[in-house]
């Protein structure tokens, strides 16, 4: 019998025992699209760090509930090679240890290139992994007859379990990929209901809207080591009052991220500030300022107070 759940028929399906569920990480090089990808995935139900989701190993960025599986996307803290310190080895450490546990990767690349960073990325999944080559950006391959020689080519690099060419910014066979990915996720009902969002998720949500402001705003003026700290979080009815503290290791990083006259840093937060009333369905009024911590990304107590571990 196919009992449905009152508020979301997916949930009912796993009565059956057909559902499958499992945690999948998008990794890449920086800019090849993975957070577009992740946006197109999962749409509106931007989530959600549920109070279930903080007992477990993984920061989920978002889940996809689909009528015969729930993909559980989980973060993994981009790598760095330029610089040695306590802030990179945590980095290193923490995203083995995430692909190690994960059941499945999205392996991002941009059509046409295939560079030594990728490879480096590449090289840190474990070889037991089962990987999805995502071929993303093809919109952006004039000759489309170059698609199939570069297929070859990134496949002497690893036995993939599948390759999805597609486009996340235009929408194109993302269905495809959610097509290929969903029989290698486990058997198993689903780990989280859909749309579960708590306060804590919500700090948590604002403060990475607001870091993925500051990374795409500043580009390659991003200072290193910058961080977000939300410092109050406070909710009124409708209204959202977050007062958020950008830290930057050296005073010269402070002017850098306010810009000439503040309008930098009016930029980041106001761009934040529309995409969290988008995601909170609410009014918020987001505070945000700049503090320097000087040395703090060597101080791994610093880390830990920030949320890295
Ligand atoms: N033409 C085209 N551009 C894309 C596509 N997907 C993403 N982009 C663009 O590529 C750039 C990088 O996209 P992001 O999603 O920020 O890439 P990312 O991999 O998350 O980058 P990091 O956060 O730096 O690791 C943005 O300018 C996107 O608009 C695509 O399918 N086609």
């Amino acid at each position: 019998m196919n009992e449905q759940h009152p508020d979301n028929p997916a949930l009912g399906q796993a009565a059956e025992g057909a559902f499958r569920a499992g945690f999948v990480a998008i990794v890449g090089r920086p800019n090849v699209g993975k957070s577009t990808l992740l946006n197109r995935l999962i749409g509106q139900k931007i989530s959600i760090v549920s109070s279930k989701a903080q007992t477990t190993r993984h920061r989920v960025t978002g889940i996809l509930t689909e009528a015969g599986a729930q993909f559980v996307f989980v973060d993994t803290p981009g790598f760095q090679t330029h610089h040695r310190n306590a802030l990179n080895r945590s980095m290193n450490r923490t995203v083995s240890q995430v692909l190690a546990d994960v059941d499945l990767v999205f392996f991002v690349i941009e059509a046409g290139r295939f560079t030594d960073d990728d490879r480096k990325v590449l090289s840190v999944i474990p070889e037991s992994s089962s990987v999805i080559l995502v071929i993303n950006k093809v919109d952006q391959l004039k000759d489309k007859t170059r698609l199939l020689p570069f297929i070859d080519q990134v496949r002497q690099a690893r036995d993939f379990t599948e390759i999805v060419p597609l486009s996340a910014e235009k929408g194109r066979h993302v269905d495809e990929l959610v097509k290929a990915a969903t029989p290698l996720l486990p058997l198993g009902t689903p780990l989280y209901e859909e749309d579960e969002v708590t306060d804590r998720s919500e700090r948590f949500l604002a403060s990475e809207f607001l870091r993925e402001k500051l990374f795409r705003l500043l580009g390659d003026e991003l200072p290193y080591g910058i961080a977000v700290e939300i410092e109050k979080f406070e909710v009124e009815g409708n209204l959202r009052r977050i007062h958020a503290a950008v830290i930057v290791d050296k005073p010269g990083h402070k002017s850098m991220v306010i810009g000439r006259g503040g309008e930098k840093l009016k930029r980041i937060s106001s761009e934040a500030r529309v995409e969290l009333e988008k995601l909170f369905d609410g009014k918020v009024f987001l505070e945000v300022w700049v503090k320097v911590k000087s040395g703090w990304a060597d101080d791994e107590r610093a880390l830990k107070s920030l949320g890295y571990e």
